[in-house]
């Protein structure tokens, strides 16, 4: 045997271990930054193997179920899911070498089972899935696939293919300190696929592993990891320098940066989050890039501690805490978790957020209500009720930075479904909060597309 098969044995066993802490429970970046010792190559491999299984877990499931009647034990079904993963999706790794990776994990565990994972395998290899229902074949739970269907009809396939793609790594780059074009070729240059996002001019899409802390734009801060659709949102609020902003739940601070890159930090920014751990690493951030004369940040529930802030902020950004269902194509462990009862508990606070936010609003402001889930109970349900508090929607369209994504506006609102032009799912609504004695209804401003 040559080092590197040895090598590979041991990167399946972390991937093995990583998939049982994520089964228990934990978050899959948190399983996966506990590997530790790997180079490069197999931690690499590790993710994959990881992120895969998890995301394809019920379709590998349906398919042990085909081949193999009875129970399965926990960690014998682990090793079944990891060899067809990588008999199915990957084709750079030989089918013995799989099986006989397998045969092995198994009887490290159970040795009397390791005939049953030898003899799945090799009926695997002439009995490929059949009859498979669509949750099953795309790895999704009914509920989301009923969902989803029964909104979007036979576009849903479209959306359940691409949460199964892995996602580009997605930069922004800070273009008043350097351009799209300098930070392309610094990548180009090691090697890496990347390209220009044909929607957002300030973003790349990278394939490949990308180690962000040996890449220098990256620690100094010229680039920074969000999803294009993300990056909408800034463009929706479409801050002015010498401005007031409030960033009711900035969390590490990606759109809240944006807003100041775009400003080159010439305005005033107050920004809270609940979590203090989240807002301590968005202030060293701040301090790294500069920015800490500008901001003022205060750690609480927003809804509570507006309460005694007057009517003072020019923009509101109001990037509300949600399910993240747009975002299960990175969240990948996400889908078996959530479920359709959390939706309305996070809309009481989205409302209460809401209410708070446009309160604080001077009258001619704009607030970007925005959530990584276009989920009708936390989107439209929520900013409809936005009149009740003096707030009125406003077309997201004049401020897009490309035609293209007009086709998701509907009623002067971005909602990108899961995947649509290649990004995370996204809604973005602009309210605007009328000058005193401005009359109208609802929609004034906003265009029937
Ligand atoms: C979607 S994340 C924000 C992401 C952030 N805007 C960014 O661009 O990186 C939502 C944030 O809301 C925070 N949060 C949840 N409930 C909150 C509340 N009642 N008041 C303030 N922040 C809250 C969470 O801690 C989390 O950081």
């Amino acid at each position: 045997m040559t080092a590197g098969a040895v090598k590979r044995v041991n990167a399946r066993q972390v991937a093995l271990d990583t998939i049982a802490l994520v089964e228990s429970g934990a978050p899959i970046n948190e399983a996966l930054s506990r590997v530790k010792g790997l180079s490069s190559a197999d931690r690499a491999l590790v993710t994959q193997l990881v992120y895969g299984v998890e995301r394809q877990r019920r379709f590998l499931d349906a398919w042990i179920g085909q081949l193999r009647q009875g129970p399965v034990e926990p960690k014998i079904r682990n090793i079944l899911r990891l060899a067809l993963f990588q008999l199915h999706f990957l084709d750079r790794i030989p089918d013995y070498a799989i099986f006989h990776e397998a045969v092995e994990a198994a009887k490290r565990v159970n040795p009397r089972a390791a005939p049953m994972v030898n003899a799945v395998l090799r009926r695997a290899q002439r009995q490929p899935p059949t009859a498979l229902s669509t949750g099953e074949a795309y790895s999704h739970p009914d509920w989301l696939v009923d969902r989803w269907r029964s909104r979007y009809g036979d576009y849903v396939i479209d959306i359940l293919r691409r949460d199964n793609e892995i996602p580009p790594l997605t930069l922004r780059v800070d273009i008043a300190r350097t351009s799209r074009e300098t930070i392309l070729d610094e990548l180009r240059d090691r090697g890496l696929e990347a390209e220009p996002s044909p929607y957002v001019p300030e973003a790349i899409r990278v394939k490949g592993a990308l180690w962000l802390e040996d890449f220098p734009p990256f620690q100094s801060g010229l680039v920074m990891v969000q999803d294009e659709s993300s990056m909408l949102v800034a463009w929706a609020l479409d801050p002015k320098p010498g401005q007031t902003v409030l960033d009711m739940a900035v969390g590490l601070g990606g759109k809240a940066l944006h807003v100041l890159e775009r400003t080159q930090g010439r305005l005033r920014l107050t920004a809270v989050d609940l979590s203090s751990e989240r807002l301590a690493r968005f202030q060293s951030v701040l301090r790294e890039r500069g920015f800490d004369a500008e901001v003022r940040v205060e750690v609480g529930d927003a809804s509570r501690l507006l309460v005694h802030e007057t009517e003072r902020y020019d923009r509101v950004l109001l990037d509300a805490p949600c399910s993240g269902l747009g975002v299960l194509r990175r969240r990948v462990d996400a889908r078996w978790k959530k479920k359709p009862e959390d939706l309305m508990p996070l809309q009481s606070m989205q409302k209460r957020l809401l209410a708070a936010g446009l309160r604080v609003l001077k009258p001619g402001g704009v607030l970007v209500y925005s959530t990584c889930s276009v989920e009708p109970e936390e989107t439209w349900a929520v900013i409809d009720e936005a009149p009740r508090w003096g707030g009125r929607r406003d077309s997201v369209i004049p401020f897009l930075p490309h035609p293209a994504l007009n086709e998701w506006v509907s009623a002067g609102v971005l909602a990108l479904p899961p995947g649509a032009l290649g990004m995370d799912g996204f809604f973005i609504a602009r309210l605007v909060k009328p000058e005193a004695g401005e009359m109208g209804d609802n929609n004034v401003h906003v265009s029937t597309d």
